[in-house]
């Protein structure tokens, strides 16, 4: 079908051209004509003829268009979940792009096929490396996995304790100075381009930016043995600079034409390189026990063990060999999905517990009781406060609101499957009161509705490509929302937009959101 209908432009392109040859206007005027038909051509051809044309779309399925745009303006989340309640659990949203909304076709996505990782991933590639988040290459990611998971072990993770305590020492520090004086607030530069940080009303707190600041201070420490200082000066150009690429490169992703007019910037690789060989050059002396130590020491192991470099640096590359370019690489990797990842789900967590002042009382009760005979000053310590269930319940039940990788995770369909004539019944809801925020509909001796079912909830995904950092994100959230509501008391600012925007991951489309917050008394 595609080649006949390629072959019925042929007689207008060629009566076009023999026009064009005596007068150049008409020879316009019929290349345009030829451009619109061709266009109209593909659109029917994609409707009506594909091979995916069987399934439920809408209308603008035939063509990237749309989701170019929606990309484009980060609001390409808002559209699927109207669709799939039109259309049902399996609909085409792009000319080669299925999305998928039910529990058991997930599963078999994600875990009982384990299908690889789509195309978009490789426009995520940071300069053509291949990394344990966008390799589409099964032994790849099988050989990195293996070398890098346990840095993310809880045993491991223990010693990442004091240095995320650290960081948000400094946090409540910098809150405190703001508290007592509003026109402290460091201005500094935005992370993305749309807002910067102001001076508010006293007792006010901008909790969207504080979440983002700390958790780039928290990863600079332990993927790169450096703080940004964000929390502190909100000036460092690196987490700006890395929030920017990341939104072109998604943007870019579905627009390439935007390749020609906006080149990616990246510059911060530099960064990561740099503290990489200052690690390596400070030997024994440098030793911490956090990330970037765990990289350089499974590279120095992998060396050891024989099973080093090659010296063919692509076959080195394409088998997930740990070469100094990789170790470099990955710590970008964690930079990129441990950043913008567990602050956004934070300050939903935290905006969600304000507008639910039940849910809130709740929490600060269990936090109270587990750190009751903590010394006054004294942070939470992660055995005090890790098996809450009702902290627990409060970061799922916003997780899984408003999910932080809200546009699903492309998959690629490598044979024929029986997913596309999939037959799903009708009117499933796998979450009673879907938009309300019930931290109890997690604890089942308390939950309202019938237990949360298995395979409904992957915030952090599953299968072989979960996230790996999944506990040190559990870690860091539980760690940082009890500090805060142990050390203050909060209260919501109403009448604020809390609308997102999503590019590689989701954030406020404001980048702000302002809490009261007040020292509490004890
Ligand atoms: C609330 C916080 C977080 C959430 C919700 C989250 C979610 C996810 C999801 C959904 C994926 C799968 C992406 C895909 O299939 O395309 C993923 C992968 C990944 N995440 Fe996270 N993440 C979080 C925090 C972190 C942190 C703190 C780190 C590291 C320090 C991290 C490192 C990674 C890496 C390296 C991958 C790729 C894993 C692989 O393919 O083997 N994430 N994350």
């Amino acid at each position: 079908m595609a080649a006949l209908s390629r072959l019925s432009n042929l007689p207008v392109f060629l009566h076009a051209f023999l026009q064009g040859l005596k007068n150049p206007r008409t020879l316009t005027r019929w290349l345009i004509t030829f451009a619109v038909l061709n266009v109209v051509r593909k659109l029917i051809y994609t409707r009506y003829f594909h091979i995916l044309s069987h399934l439920p779309s809408p209308i603008f399925s035939a063509s990237y268009f749309f989701t170019g745009v929606g990309v484009y303006l980060g609001r390409s989340h808002y559209f699927l979940p109207k669709t799939h309640a039109r259309y049902g659990k399996i609909v085409r949203v792009g000319p080669n792009i299925v999305s998928v909304a039910d529990k058991d076709a997930i599963r078999d996505i994600l875990v009982t096929g384990d299908y690889p990782k789509s195309e978009i991933h490789e426009g995520l590639e940071l300069y053509k490396q291949h990394s344990l988040f966008s390799s589409r290459n099964k032994d790849f990611h099988k050989n990195r996995r293996r070398l890098v998971a346990p840095a993310f072990g809880l045993q491991y993770l223990r010693s990442l304790e004091p240095i995320m305590q650290g960081c948000i020492h400094v946090l409540l520090e910098e809150i405190d100075e703001i508290l007592l004086d509003p026109t402290s607030v460091k201005r500094g530069a935005s992370l993305g381009s749309r807002s910067s940080v102001k001076v508010l009303p006293p007792g006010q707190v901008n909790i969207c930016s504080f979440m983002n600041r700390l958790s780039f201070d928290i990863i600079g420490e332990t993927a790169f043995g450096q703080s940004f200082q964000m929390v502190r000066d909100n000036n460092h150009p690196v987490p700006r600079q890395m929030a920017q690429s990341l939104k072109r490169s998604m943007q870019q992703v579905f627009n390439p034409w935007m390749r020609w007019f906006v080149p990616l910037d990246y510059s911060f690789i530099n960064f990561s390189k740099e503290r990489v060989q200052f690690r390596k050059d400070a030997g024994e002396r440098g030793r911490r026990a956090d990330l970037l130590q765990f990289l350089i020491d499974a590279q120095v192991k992998e060396r050891e063990s024989g099973n080093g470099e090659t010296g063919d640096d692509y076959q080195d590359m394409i088998s997930g060999k740990l070469t100094d370019q990789a170790v470099y690489t990955e710590a970008l990797v964690f930079l990129i999905a441990g950043s913008e990842t567990s602050s956004t789900a934070l300050t939903n967590t935290l905006i969600f517990l304000v507008r639910n002042p039940k849910a809130l009382r709740r929490l600060r009760e269990e936090l109270d009781q587990a750190t009751a005979c903590n010394p006054e000053d004294a942070l939470p310590t992660y055995d005090q406060i890790r098996n809450l269930p009702y902290l627990t319940a409060c970061l799922n039940e916003s997780m899984r609101i408003r999910p932080v990788a809200a546009t699903g995770l492309p998959r690629e369909v490598t044979e024929d499957t029986v997913m596309a004539g999939y037959k799903i019944p009708e009117g499933t809801k796998y979450f009673p009161q879907p938009n309300a925020y019930i931290p109890e509909r997690w604890i089942p001796e308390e939950s309202p509705f019938a237990p949360v079912q298995d395979f409904t909830f992957y915030p952090f995904s599953a299968g072989t490509r979960n996230c790996v950092g999944k506990n040190f994100a559990m870690m860091e959230m539980r760690l940082i929302l009890a500090t805060i509501l142990l050390k203050y008391d909060i209260e919501d600012v109403p009448g604020q937009r809390d609308d997102y925007v999503q590019f590689i991951t989701t954030s406020l489309a404001t980048e702000s959101y302002v809490i009261k917050m007040n020292r509490r008394q004890t």
